[in-house]
């Protein structure tokens, strides 16, 4: 059965915007295996934003990445809008990525560095149907959504923009394809302090304006606890602990959590602070 991150039972497949019951991917290394991903079950209901928290290893990023069907499953079902989507190919699958996109750590990576900001926009919509004028309106639009305006952002080149403004145009590139899902995998990690909470806000702030459900990954609970209305902590592979932020910060379960959580030693009171 699937639980949702509170542990609640789903009730029903269309409940949830994004879910995955029973997943496990193994890897055959030399002929060892690593079990990355120990027969995970979440489900993550539309508008919230929900993080995934384990230290590096734990297997978050292969859980996206299963999620985001870039690797496929050893055994499980990955479910969008109550469509079995494991195995989804071609077309469909293309719809699929186009529903579900994701931001990465590093903003650098994904960019090629001699073309203008405003020309890589327009070239991620270059398959799609829409017109220059169209275009021009849409990523305006996308980068108002993530606290850009045109002349901050498209007439420069990747290296001339701070790391913030580069996770924020990856935003608004993924927001263009009005997605469903937005999966951020450790897409702050590499942001000072500043630019980490100012992209925090951005991702909390599409959640309300957009009603976009946001799936979180991090090592970081601090992170996780201060953007994230539900929290699955992972270790070893495994689901160790889900629910609510409040609850698994004041009433953490697994010894895993709280050592997590007493790596932050004042989550408590800042949060306090920030109500
Ligand atoms: N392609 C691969 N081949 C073999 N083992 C892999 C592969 N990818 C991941 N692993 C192993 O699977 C386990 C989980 O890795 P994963 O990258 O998912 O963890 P993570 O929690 O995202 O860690 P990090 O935060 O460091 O990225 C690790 O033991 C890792 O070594």
């Amino acid at each position: 059965m699937t639980t949702n991150l509170t542990g609640s039972p789903a009730t029903t497949a269309t409940d949830s915007v994004l879910a995955c019951q029973d997943v496990v991917k193994e890897f055959h290394v030399t002929g060892s295996k690593v079990v990355a991903v120990d027969h995970v079950s979440l489900d993550f209901p539309a508008g919230d934003v929900l993080a995934v928290v384990g230290e590096s290893g734990s297997g978050k990023s292969t859980l996206a990445r299963m999620l985001l069907r870039l690797m496929p499953v050893t055994s499980g079902t990955i479910t969008f809008r109550g469509e079995d989507v494991t195995d989804l190919r071609g077309k469909r699958l293309r719809a699929y990525w186009s529903q579900v996109q994701a931001v990465f750590q590093d903003p650098f990576a994904s960019f090629n560095q001699f073309f203008p900001v405003g020309d890589l926009l327009r070239r991620s919509l270059a398959l799609s149907s829409v017109g220059r004028e169209e275009a021009d309106a849409l990523i305006e639009e996308c980068l108002g959504y993530v606290g850009l305006t045109p002349a901050q952002a498209l007439h420069k080149y990747p290296h001339q923009l701070s790391g913030g403004q580069r996770q924020r145009v990856m935003l608004a590139r993924a927001l263009m394809m009005r997605p469903k899902v937005l999966l951020a995998d450790e897409a702050t990690s590499m942001l000072d302090a500043t630019l980490r909470v100012n992209v925090l806000n951005v991702l909390h702030d599409l959640k309300d304006d957009l009603g976009l459900t946001v799936l979180f990954i991090t090592h970081d609970i601090g992170q996780a606890c201060y953007l994230a209305d539900r929290v699955a902590v992972m270790e070893h592979g495994k689901v160790v602990e889900r629910g609510s932020t409040d609850e698994v910060i004041f009433a953490p379960q697994a010894a895993y959590t709280k050592r997590l959580l007493a790596d932050v030693p004042d989550l408590k009171g800042s949060l306090k602070r920030a109500v």
